[in-house]
């Protein structure tokens, strides 16, 4: 990593500080909505919403369907904040700025964020629609190096060797599950494991192959980043992915 890509205390801290001088919310909670989910941000209450553009030191969201809004308000009692629009490594952004909300947060008082994706499946049960709780994952990007942690460690925000077992909180899941359970779309839901790849050309028949066989659940381009971040700063982390499409594994389905 380049010095250059290096942000210090002092500017995750000025971008806290602006927020907190432009809105009375003090968000326990922050949501990172994947692709297509950002209309859960509309539901807050009581809304103080802010373009990733008018904020002093935020990256700036490239992809469809990333509205590139920070949504501050009350969702079913709680206060949170939303991230309406991520920002993923195949835009460009180094792994600093992907993932420079999440110590924002943390900075705001956050104390769980909420990760979500849109995901392709590879598990025999998992179908379009689904809902899979995020139980662990694989950063393929971070086994080879291209982690956010790389550099020199910032000790305000968390240790040089972060443990990453257990870093998808066990309560939350259990709850999650229970609560689908009373909605009565448990059978919508199950827990897995999440892989991110760099993308952004979706996966070939024989990675996809790889990816199963190693015992990933599904496959996105996203969120491992912003975990390992957030579990570094001792954030408590809850994942959903929403599964979008099958990935192709078999030559006779390939087109
Ligand atoms: O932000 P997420 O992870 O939901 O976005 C996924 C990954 C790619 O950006 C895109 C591919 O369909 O959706
Ligand atoms: N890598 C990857 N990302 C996705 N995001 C949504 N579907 C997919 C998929 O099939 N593969």
């Amino acid at each position: 990593m380049h010095s250059k890509d290096q942000i210090s205390h002092d500017e995750y801290q000025k971008t806290a500080d602006w927020l907190m001088s432009q809105t009375k919310h003090r968000p326990q909670v922050a949501i990172i909505c994947g692709s297509g989910l950002g209309m859960l941000a509309d539901t807050l209450k009581c809304q103080d919403s802010f373009a990733y553009s008018d904020i002093p030191g935020f990256p700036q969201s490239t992809v469809q369907g990333h509205a590139g809004r920070l949504v501050f308000g009350e969702l079913k009692g709680k206060t949170c904040v939303c991230m309406q629009g991520r920002f993923h490594m195949y835009e460009g952004h180094s792994l600093l700025k992907t993932t420079f909300p999440v110590r924002v947060f943390k900075l705001l008082g956050v104390e769980t964020l909420i990760v979500t994706n849109a995901a392709g499946s590879l598990a025999d049960g998992l179908q379009p629609g689904d809902i899979m709780i995020i139980k662990d994952h694989v950063n393929f990007p971070g086994l080879v190096g291209l982690n956010p942690l790389c550099g020199p460690n910032d000790d305000k925000f968390g240790p040089r060797f972060p443990a990453m077992s257990g870093c998808y909180d066990k309560n939350l899941r259990c709850q999650a599950m229970e609560i689908a359970k009373q909605l009565g779309v448990a059978g919508l839901m199950q827990e897995g494991v999440y892989a991110m790849v760099g993308g952004p050309n979706f996966e070939t028949i024989a990675e996809a192959r790889l990816l199963h066989r190693l015992g990933v659940d599904a496959v996105g381009m996203s969120t491992a980043p912003e975990v390992v971040v957030a579990t570094h700063c001792g954030l408590r982390v809850f994942g959903l992915s929403l599964i979008t499409n099958k990935v192709v594994k078999s030559y006779e389905d390939s087109v």
